[in-house]
């Protein structure tokens, strides 16, 4: 019995070699679950034709399973996954990379820990248990420690990894979170934990391994890094 349905909200710039596979293991991973499906591919005019390869992979899953819902240009990352919430069928709402540094495999976990606890929030952890960071350089994981820490200390949400992105919510979970979140890049998922915390939503980690991109590159620049500190400043000031 399969009432419930789980909609990935996938958002893409550049993903072109990378998106046919991630498509392959997720559809392996929900069908050897027994879970019902679909796949929200955000794409932001990405200039590599990666919209080519998500025509051609709904003709292959179906118009059922993976819906393309593009945008004209690079818009950030937060205002993707606004963008593709409203067009999700699903109860549950995962939040994911497309370059694999987040692996299906890790998502029958995180159904099953929502499950067990009847959670409004599952986030993947690299800094916790078995968690971890591959293949980034000193600087990368510099960053990523700093704004953790930075976020920890003014804070306090009680997450231990609040930059990851990575998640399962509850549908209407994350229409709320999102409706009151004012960021619109790499910043957001720090904003939507950390209010999502505040709102009093229930909230478990399953530790992640967080693997590098093979093919392309982050988008991740010195603005989203600037954008970031301005982020914390303004929750710290209004929660
Ligand atoms: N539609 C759209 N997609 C985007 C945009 N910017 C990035 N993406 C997509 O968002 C995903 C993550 O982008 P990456 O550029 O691969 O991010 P990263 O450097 O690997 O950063 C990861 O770690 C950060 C820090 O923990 C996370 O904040 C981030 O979400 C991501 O998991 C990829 O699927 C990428 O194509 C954008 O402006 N628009
Ligand atoms: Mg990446």
């Amino acid at each position: 019995m399969a009432t419930d349905k789980y909609s990935v909200l996938l958002p893409t710039y550049n993903e072109r070699k990378n998106l046919p596979i991630i498509i392959w293991l997720l559809a392996k991973t929900f069908k050897e679950n027994n879970l019902d499906w679909e796949v929200v591919i955000v794409d932001d005019g990405s200039p590599d034709g990666t919209q080519d390869v998500a025509k051609q992979l709904i003709d292959v899953y179906g118009a059922d399973q993976i819906l393309l819902k593009p945008r004209a240009g690079k818009l950030g990352l937060g205002t993707a996954y606004v963008h593709g919430l409203q067009y999700a069928t699903g109860n549950f709402i995962i939040i994911m990379d497309a370059d694999f540094s987040h692996h299906p495999s890790a998502i029958p976990e995180f159904v099953a820990l929502q499950k067990k606890d009847n959670l409004d929030i599952v986030t993947g952890t690299r800094y916790r248990g078995d968690g971890g960071v591959y293949g980034w350089d000193l600087k990368r994981k510099l960053v990523s420690r700093g704004a953790n820490f930075l976020a920890t200390t003014v804070l306090n949400p009680n997450i231990s990894d609040c930059t990851g992105s990575f998640r399962l919510y509850k549908k209407p979970v994350l229409e709320k979170v999102i409706s009151e979140t004012k960021s619109k890049g790499y910043v957001f998922q720090m904003e939507m934990i950390v209010r999502a915390r505040a709102m009093g939503y229930a909230i478990g980690e399953v530790p992640i391994s967080f693997v590098d991109r093979v093919y392309g590159e982050s988008k991740l620049g010195g603005d989203e890094i600037v954008q970031y500190a301005k982020g914390v400043w303004n929750l710290f000031t209004s929660i």
